[in-house]
């Protein structure tokens, strides 16, 4: 069964909204915890527009499940906070300067001898590695390469095909995870994952460890609850 991993950046995004700590940011990842999340995600960006650098300190501090940060390593800033904290996970992310959300995964052929050196340097730190993809077979040839212990599929393409067509909008995933099961690759998805198209996705990839999730999951929570809502989104991985 793949886990949850709950992406707590839209909650910050709230709290730094009025300056203050409401919603308190470290009680709801521990509440996520508590409905049965397996897994906290952060992806700290270099404005600090939502997480903040501090954030993932105090979140180390007090979880007890999977800790995933995520962001761009090109930032020292962010490697030496990971390093910093060590998570069990760090998710390599390409973002470009000032980018509203992520919008694309690694160009691993090109980056190839960077990632390697990035990879090698979190694992020295016993930090799991996971690089953020599109599902295209020749990049995740090249992650293999790099050593990464796994791929996080980017799934936008994904979750905007799937209303019209989810046959043709999984059929490139599909096919992605073959690919890296075949060479070892441990296999992660997120990006816009939500409750209409999450139980189809994680239905049809073979092997799918984690699923991060974040705006879809948090957005629901305003109608149906937190508690409910955690609960929804796995039994969407466990039904
Ligand atoms: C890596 C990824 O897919 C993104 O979902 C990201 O973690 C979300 O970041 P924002 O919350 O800043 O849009
Ligand atoms: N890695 C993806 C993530 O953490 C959350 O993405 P989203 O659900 O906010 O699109």
């Amino acid at each position: 069964m793949a886990k949850l991993s709950v992406n707590i950046n839209k909650i910050a995004t709230l709290r730094n909204s009025r300056g203050g700590n409401n919603p308190d940011l470290l009680k709801v990842a521990l509440d996520c915890e508590r409905f049965g999340a397996e897994g906290i995600t952060v992806h700290p960006r270099p404005d600090e527009r939502h997480i903040r650098y501090q954030d993932v300190f105090d979140l180390k501090a007090a979880i007890s499940t999977e800790f995933n940060i995520e962001g761009n390593c090109r930032e020292q800033k962010f490697v030496d906070l990971v390093l910093a904290n060590k998570p069990a996970q760090v998710t390599l992310v390409p973002d470009a300067e000032g980018q509203i959300t992520s919008n694309h995964g690694w160009d691993t052929i090109k980056n190839q001898d960077y990632l390697k050196e990035m990879v090698n340097m979190f694992h020295k730190e016993g930090i799991r590695v996971s690089i953020f993809i599109d599902p295209a077979r020749e990049m995740i040839e090249a992650a293999k390469t790099t050593g990464t212990d796994r791929i996080e599929l980017y799934t936008e393409s994904y979750a905007s095909n799937f209303p019209k067509d989810p046959v043709t909008a999984i059929a490139p995933y599909i096919q992605a995870a073959h690919t890296a099961n075949k060479l070892g690759l441990g296999i992660n998805a997120g990006h816009d994952l939500d409750l209409q198209n999450l139980k189809y996705f994680a239905d049809n990839i073979p092997n799918l460890l984690e699923v991060s999730i974040g705006h879809a999951l948090i957005s629901d929570a305003l109608y149906l609850g937190l508690e409910n809502t955690v609960q929804m989104y796995l039994r969407q991985l466990n039904d």
